[in-house]
C-alpha cells in the first residue's frame, strides 16, 4: 500500500471512494428467484435451499430451545460477556426510547404517540463466521422498544455456532429458526408453514441477505443495507501509527470488500501507518482477507493539504465508522456530519462499539450514511399523531381551513367544518 495525495486522486478514483458499490446488482436476479420460491413454496424451498447453500438436511425449523440449552452450558466467561455486552447495549437504547407528547397553542392541542411494532425478525450471520455480537445488536433494541415477537434466524450447520445460539437467548429472541440467506429473509416478510411474517426485518448478512432485503422492502420494514464494514481514521500529526493501522486492520478481517481508509495532513505519519500495516498484517489470523480489503479500490492511505481538506474527505466519503485521533478531536467531528458511528480518541477503538460499549454496530455503509442511520430503537416503533379543537380554536382556524379546501375544489371539506358553527 502507498500513501496517496488527495489532490492527485482522478475521477475515477474519487469515485471508488465515494461511491462504493455493495455488489446488490449482479445478483438481483438470483435474489429474486430465491424470494419468489419461498413465498409460494414455503417450507419446501426454504428446505431445498438449505440443501443447496449451506448442506443440511433440516427437519425441524424452530431450534428455539437449542437457544435455550447453549446459552445454559456455554463457559461462565462466554456468558458473562454475552450479558455485560447486552446488558451495555440495553442502557444505551433505553436512552433512546421515545415518550409521547402534547402542547396546546391557540385553542388546539396537538401531540404525537409511539408504538412499538407487533414483531421483529433478526438475522443473525453465521456464514464463514459467527456473529453473537450482531444478534445481540438487532434483539436487544427490539426487545428496548416493546416489540411483542421477536424472531431470530440464523443459517443450518452441523453444529450451528453455541455462542450464536447462547447470545440470541439471552437478548431475548421468543423463537429461533434455523434458516439463512435470502430464504431466511422471504420466509420472514411473507412466512411460511413454520414461520410467521414479521413486520419489520433488521440485521447485517452478505449480499444474498442485503440483496433479499431490498427485495422485500416496501411489503415489509427493514432496518437499511447494511454492506461489509468500513472504518475511515482521521488524524493529524499527534496521533500514534500503530494504533491508526490498527484500527484499519481490525475492519478489514471482516471482508475483502471491507473499505478501510485513513486520511492525515501529516506526511511522516502517513507513512508510518502504511509500515505498521505492513508489520501488523502477517501476524493477524485472517491476513488473507485482510490484505484482499487492503487492496480494494475503497481502501488506502491519502494525505490532505490540511485538516480541513482531510474533514471534507471524511464527509465525503461517509464512512460506517469515523475513529479520530488528534490533538482535539471534538473540534474535527464537529465538521463532519456523514457518518454511522463515531469513536473518539485513544481508547476508543472500533471494537468497542462492534461489543460491548453500548451503540449499535448495525450501521449505514456504502454511502449511505448521508441519507441514513443505523439500527436504533426508532426501527421498531411507528408513531401517530393525535389532536383535540376547542371551539375557539376552530373558531380561529376556520378561514384557512375553508380557504384552502374550496381552492383544492374539495367543498365537503369546507362543509365539514361550517357545519360546526351556527349562522
Ligand atoms: N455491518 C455489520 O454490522 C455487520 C456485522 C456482522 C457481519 N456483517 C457482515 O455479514 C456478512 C456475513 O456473511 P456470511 O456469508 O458469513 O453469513 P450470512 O449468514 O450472511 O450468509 C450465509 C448464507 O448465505 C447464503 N449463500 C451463500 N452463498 C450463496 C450463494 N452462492 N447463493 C445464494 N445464497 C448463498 C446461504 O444461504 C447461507 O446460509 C459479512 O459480509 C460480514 O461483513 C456485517
Ligand atoms: N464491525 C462490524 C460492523 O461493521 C460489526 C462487528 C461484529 N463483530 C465484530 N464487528
Ligand atoms: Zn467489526
Amino acid at each position: 500500500m502507498d500513501v496517496q495525495s488527495i489532490s492527485e486522486l482522478d475521477p475515477a478514483e474519487r469515485r471508488a471512494l465515494f461511491e462504493r458499490d455493495a455488489g446488490l446488482e449482479e445478483i438481483r436476479d438470483d435474489v429474486a428467484e430465491i424470494v419468489h420460491r419461498v413465498r409460494e413454496e414455503g417450507d419446501v424451498a426454504l428446505r431445498e435451499y438449505c440443501r443447496k447453500f449451506d448442506d443440511v438436511e433440516v427437519g425441524n425449523f424452530d431450534i428455539t430451545d437449542e437457544a435455550e440449552r447453549a446459552y445454559e452450558s456455554i463457559d461462565d466467561d462466554v456468558r458473562e460477556a454475552i450479558e455485560t455486552a447486552a446488558d451495555n447495549i440495553r442502557e444505551f437504547h433505553e436512552h433512546q426510547v421515545r415518550e409521547d407528547w402534547s402542547y396546546e397553542t391557540e385553542g388546539r392541542e396537538l401531540g404525537r404517540r409511539f408504538y412499538p411494532l407487533d414483531s421483529a425478525g433478526v438475522y443473525a450471520p453465521g456464514g464463514t463466521a459467527a456473529y453473537p455480537s450482531s444478534a445481540l445488536m438487532g434483539i436487544v433494541p427490539a426487545t428496548v422498544a416493546g416489540v411483542d415477537h421477536v424472531v431470530a434466524v440464523t443459517p443450518p450447520a452441523e453444529q450451528i455456532n453455541p455462542v450464536t445460539l447462547a447470545a440470541i437467548h439471552a437478548g431475548g429472541a421468543d423463537a429461533v429458526y434455523q434458516v439463512g440467506g435470502a430464504q431466511a429473509i422471504s420466509a420472514m416478510a411473507y412466512g411460511t408453514e413454520s414461520i410467521d411474517s414479521v413486520d419489520v426485518i433488521v440485521g447485517p448478512g452478505n449480499r444474498w441477505v442485503t440483496a433479499a432485503k431490498a427485495e422485500v422492502r416496501g411489503d415489509v420494514k427493514i432496518d437499511m443495507l447494511a454492506g461489509p464494514s468500513e472504518v475511515l481514521v482521521l488524524a493529524d500529526g499527534t496521533a500514534d501509527p500503530e494504533r491508526l493501522g490498527a484500527e484499519m486492520i481490525a475492519q478489514a478481517e471482516h471482508d475483502p470488500h471491507a473499505a478501510v481508509v485513513t486520511v492525515t495532513d501529516d506526511v511522516d505519519l502517513a507513512e508510518a501507518v502504511v509500515e505498521e500495516i505492513d508489520a501488523q498484517t502477517g501476524d493477524r489470523d485472517r491476513e488473507d482477507i485482510i490484505r484482499e480489503a487492503l487492496a480494494n479500490e475503497a481502501s488506502g492511505v491519502f494525505v490532505a493539504r490540511s485538516m480541513s481538506e482531510a474533514a471534507l474527505f471524511a464527509d465525503q466519503f461517509a464512512p460506517e465508522h469515523i475513529y479520530v485521533e488528534a490533538d482535539d478531536e471534538d473540534a474535527l467531528l464537529d465538521r463532519i456530519e456523514n457518518y454511522g458511528s463515531a469513536f473518539l480518541g485513544p481508547h476508543s477503538p472500533v471494537a468497542a462499539g462492534d461489543y460491548a460499549s453500548g451503540t449499535n454496530h448495525v450501521l449505514p455503509t456504502d454511502a449511505q450514511a448521508r441519507l441514513a442511520s443505523g439500527l436504533s430503537v426508532d426501527t421498531f416503533v411507528r408513531s401517530a399523531t393525535v389532536q383535540r379543537l376547542s371551539e375557539d380554536g376552530l373558531a380561529e382556524l376556520r378561514e384557512t381551513i375553508t380557504t384552502l379546501a374550496d381552492r383544492e375544489g374539495l367543498e365537503a371539506h369546507a362543509h365539514s367544518v361550517d357545519v360546526r358553527f351556527d349562522e
